[in-house]
């Protein structure tokens, strides 16, 4: 018998297994920042926001609080700036404080399937990663988690080596009154304005959370507040198993091996979601699997997965539950964008829920036109994955991918030879709600172009975009009939004088009647043109 190899040696294999050695996740983070959304001044400063705004909205949706969340930017000096984030949400613990947000891949969201704005764990260590490593300086958090109990605050690092927080001090802080979390962080960063800004992000999370405040005061001391648009707070999302459609053969087998169930018909039935006892029946048979079978057993036979996964798309499963999921709504849609822009149009769609990977999700979708919308007549699209704005990397995301797959001269909307998208005074809003939304990176800036979520965009893009096609027929109908009434008029004088001079007709009678005629064929064009400027046609869903 042949001995194993293994206990040979060579100079340069032993040099390299010399160098060999774990990185911590900090560690990996602090030199791949740009990973995580940390790359321009701009942007650096939009991602720490968002990532605790973001906690600030789950946070208090999970507690059943109506959100008020304040956040203030101000300038230290040319290269640094400090920011506050302050919420009323339920508080954090003092014994799991420092390791939230001083611990990469620590959080309460990632094994839970239910709609959320965090998944990873990641986000706000990340800003307070970032601010130590620019500013020098550690994150302080104060926290509160009764109005009757005292806050305590915590000035803390990440020591990335062991990827675990290191606490620089901690005490009680008496002035910290209301209940809630506060995070102050300074990092070297840059305010812009305009459509990548702090603000810019700010009112479109105000626009897909009408259920929050949201305070901002810019590093000029000008104070915004994005009002309430709904007192009511969106249904909480509730934990479920995952649903067969989609499962990936990894995850499957995982879940087989862990199986406390001796019987896979048990499994199936008690392990996913919308699998009744009948249902799981079937998928054996289909798999010509016996339904006794030990699911443990059965995860080392690759060929059986194989076949259970094949029985999975054959077999009818009831279409995944929604409650798992949290969509705007289109009357809650239409009235964020209405109280913020003059639009001439606006329909919303909302399709069912599917499923990819295992994972519920839903499209909403929303297309406003005219009136302030775009001007200059570029479209604008704008994106949401789980009520988070999606502010970065347009091109290559599945919802841009989606619109761009849509012949827009179908819809009458202009569309130039070769361009991907329509041109006109358009927006087209989509929103992406899953309990674990596909992005293409841990920035979250994109979704990855997953074939049935982008199949499902399409679908609802083009059931909105139904309606503006039959507005802007309207609108083209109405457009030629003015014209024509307009011409009529011109010369209903010269007409009547005339037919006087044939007839003997006195003008001023035949004048009216010509009016008259008029008035009866283009009546619903003479009403529209009474209207107001830019009314808004709400081409409903
Ligand atoms: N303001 C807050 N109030 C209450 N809990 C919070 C707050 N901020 C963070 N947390 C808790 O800290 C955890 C970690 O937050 P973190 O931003 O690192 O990750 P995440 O939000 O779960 O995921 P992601 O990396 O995708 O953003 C959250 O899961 C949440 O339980």
């Amino acid at each position: 018998m042949t001995a194993v190899p293994g206990n040979e040696k060579s100079p340069i294999a032993m040099e390299l297994a010399r160098k060999q050695k774990s990185i911590s996740v900090a560690e990996f983070f602090e030199k791949n920042r740009h990973m995580l959304g940390f790359d321009s001044l701009p942007r650096c400063l939009i991602t720490c926001i968002k990532e605790a705004v973001d906690n600030s909205l789950d946070a208090c949706e999970e507690a059943s609080i109506l959100p008020d969340i304040y956040i203030r930017v101000r300038k230290v000096d040319d290269r640094l700036v400090s920011i506050i984030i302050e919420d009323n949400g339920p508080g954090i613990q003092k014994d799991v404080l420092p390791r939230v947000f001083g611990k990469l891949l620590y959080g309460s969201r990632f094994h839970a399937i239910r709609q959320s704005r965090g998944q990873q764990g990641i986000g706000i260590s990340a800003a307070v990663l970032y601010g130590q490593l620019t500013s020098g300086k550690p994150a302080r958090i104060t926290s509160k988690i009764d109005p009757r109990l005292p806050a305590y605050m915590y000035e803390l690092k990440i020591d990335t080596e062991t990827n675990e927080p290191r606490i620089i001090s901690e005490r009680v802080d008496e002035f910290f009154t209301s209940r809630g979390t506060r995070i102050e962080l300074e990092m070297e960063a840059a305010y812009v304005r305009g459509k990548q800004s702090v603000l810019e992000y700010l009112r479109n999370t105000a626009i897909v959370n009408p259920h929050a405040r949201i305070t901002f005061v810019d590093p000029l001391g000008e104070k915004t507040t994005f009002e309430r648009a709904s007192d009511v707070l969106p249904k909480q999302p509730v934990e479920i198993k995952p649903h067969p459609r989609g499962i990936e053969l990894g995850t499957l087998i995982k879940m087989m091996q862990s199986a406390e169930h001796g019987k896979l018909s048990t499994f199936l039935n008690s392990e996913f979601a919308k699998v009744g006892g009948y249902t799981a029946e079937n998928i054996c048979k289909e798999a010509s699997i016996d339904p006794s079978a030990d699911p443990v057993e059965l995860a080392k036979d690759i060929d059986a997965v194989k076949r259970l996964m094949a029985a999975f798309q054959k077999i009818k499963v009831m279409a995944p539950p929604k409650d798992c999921l949290s969509p705007i709504t289109e009357d809650l849609l239409k009235k964020g964008v209405v109280q913020n822009h003059r639009v001439d149009f606006i329909a919303t769609s909302s399709r069912p829920v599917n499923a990819s990977r295992g994972n519920p999700f839903l499209v909403e979708a929303l297309i406003a036109y005219g009136g302030d919308i775009q001007p200059e007549g570029r479209i604008d699209i704008v994106r949401f994955a789980n009520r988070v704005p999606l502010m970065y990397q347009q091109g290559a995301c599945a919802i841009t991918h989606a619109i761009e797959r849509i012949n827009w001269k179908h819809y009458n909307l202009e569309q130039s030879k070769g361009a991907k998208l329509p041109s006109g005074p358009i927006m087209i809003m989509v929103h992406v709600a899953s309990t674990n939304v596909p992005f293409t990176s841990e920035s979250k800036d994109a979704i990855a172009d997953v074939p049935e979520l982008i199949d499902e965009v399409e679908l609802a893009v083009r059931q909105a975009a139904r309606e503006l096609s039959r507005f802007l027929s309207e609108q083209k109908k109405a457009g030629e009939a003015r014209k024509k009434i307009k011409l009529f008029e011109a010369y209903t004088k010269e007409v009547a004088q005339a037919l006087e001079d044939l007839t003997g007709k006195p003008a001023s009678v035949v004048e009216a009647k010509l009016t008259d005629a008029l008035n009866k064929k283009y009546a619903k064009f003479i009403e529209d043109a009474a209207l107001p400027e830019t009314p808004v046609k709400d081409g409903g869903a």
